[in-house]
């Protein structure tokens, strides 16, 4: 059985292979404290066991809900913000025919997404659409107060309550949050809707694999037991009892790591598949949250390759030499297109007539990791075999694992997100929230 694998053999000249290997100690070590749990915010370390834990009466019971809502729904609204929808969408766009929602013969309800922006135009254009569609809502906050879903939230609920009785609109909401406090648990319980449990110990951006990103994935029709199989699989392949060169997400810390140390302070994360785009998303949480405290930590950007190539690609050759890429490369394409041969060959595409598609993106893909090594880019590759859910549990996990090591080898809590709170407050003091008089005072004076 093949798995994910990881090349970085490409890092050079500022990160040797010698080098990587000499970290071997100090990340063998960080990978110890995370999975001993005895490092800086081992209260949130849930999500490293979770592969192990989910039970098939677990995956039988969101199985149930989530084909409860496939019945009825033609439209099912993913709400949540941050880690309470990007692993859910991660995954979706990922495994979707990437026409799904044009399409008239569909199995399973189309999933579209709110509370993950207060864009009105957006929020307004969403309702119009769903006014005389049959639809269901998955509302997921772990904290239960963010405003952006609760917004959402709110609305879609006032449009259900227009549209069914109370019996109907609780077959229709099913809410996903702390397992006791919060606003959405108060309200789950008092209508009496369904909910699920975000447990304590994992924070949102490590929540794929719990409700959060199961039965979202579940409703559109993605096995959740192979996501976990591949997730358990690739927890096995990054235990402690692994060599280091041996265990992916060591190596990966260990290069990212050393490649910051040299002024390399962004990774682009790169894909060749437009469908990654969210895969790309939800690291850029995972990595940025979970690093980027005390005025440290790489900034993670992205790309989707070949298409920026054309917009982007000029300054990843020869702009300021501050970054270095990391690309998500999946072996082999699901379908095979040909490129027809043409008689009058115009386009000069002729030699490349009868070849699949996938054969020149392979050689895009490959061409642009010399050039932006030569051009100083230094590239890390890792590769899974193909799109499935499988593949995905092996990615996701991976990029967990490797986020815990890496923030530990940084020296900061990968697990808290204390700067997320400024904008809220401000957000809140202009807004007049109850509370916040003072803070409004103060704001006003500075506007
Ligand atoms: O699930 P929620 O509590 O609504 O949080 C949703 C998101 O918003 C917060 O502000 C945090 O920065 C994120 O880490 C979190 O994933």
């Amino acid at each position: 059985m093949k798995n994910l694998t990881i090349d970085v053999s490409q890092v050079a000249p500022e990160v040797t292979q010698d080098m990587i290997n000499k970290e071997q100690d100090n990340i063998l070590k960080q990978l110890k404290t995370l999975t001993d749990k005895s490092g800086k915010g081992n209260d949130f370390l849930g999500w490293l066991d979770l592969p192990d834990n989910i039970d098939g009466d677990q995956v039988m019971s969101i199985e149930k809900t989530a084909a409860r809502l496939r019945g009825k729904a033609d439209y099912v609204v993913v709400v949540g913000i941050g880690g309470s929808y990007l692993g859910a969408r991660a995954v979706i766009d990922a495994l979707n025919d990437s026409f799904d929602q044009l399409k008239d013969d569909r199995k399973n309800p189309a999933i579209l997404y709110a509370g993950q922006n207060i864009g009105e135009d957006y929020t307004y254009e969403m309702l119009d659409l769903l006014k005389d569609k049959s639809f269901g809502v998955i509302v997921i906050s772990k904290s239960g107060t963010t405003t952006e879903p609760a917004i959402g939230f709110r609305v879609l609920k006032e449009l259900l309550e227009t549209k069914y009785d109370k019996e109907e609109v609780k077959e229709r909401i099913v809410a996903v949050t702390d397992a006791s406090k919060g606003a959405l648990r108060t309200l789950a319980e008092q209508e009496g809707y369904e909910t699920y449990v975000i447990p304590d110990d994992v924070g949102g951006r490590f929540s794929v694999l719990t409700p959060v990103g199961l039965l979202p994935i579940a409703v559109a029709g993605y096995s959740i037991s192979e996501l976990v199989r591949g997730a358990k699989e690739m927890k096995a392949l990054t235990g402690t009892d692994i060599p280091f060169d041996k265990n992916p997400a060591a190596v990966y810390a260990a290069a990212r790591n050393l490649l910051y140390q040299k002024g390399k302070k962004i990774e682009i994360m790169v894909n060749y598949q437009p469908k990654l785009h969210y895969v790309s998303e939800w690291w850029k949480q995972l990595y940025g949250e979970s690093e980027g405290k005390e005025h440290k930590g790489i900034f993670p950007a992205a790309v989707d390759f070949t298409t920026d190539l054309h917009s982007m690609g000029q300054w990843i050759q020869e702009g300021e030499r501050s970054i270095f890429e990391t690309v998500v490369s999946v072996a082999a394409a699901k379908h095979r297109v040909l490129i027809p041969r043409d008689e009058a060959d115009l386009d000069k595409l002729n030699y490349l007539a009868g070849k699949r598609i996938d054969e020149v993106n392979k050689m895009a893909e490959l061409g642009t990791r010399i050039a932006h090594t030569d051009g100083g880019v230094p590239n890390i590759k890792v590769e899974i075999p193909e799109l499935n859910e499988y593949y995905l549990g092996q990615l996701l996990y991976f990029f967990e694992k490797a986020c815990g090591i890496s923030g530990y080898v940084l020296g900061v809590n990968p697990f808290d997100q204390p700067g997320v709170e400024a904008y809220k407050k401000n957000m809140f003091a202009l807004l007049g929230k109850p509370g916040f008089e003072q803070e409004t005072e103060a704001i006003k004076k500075r506007l």
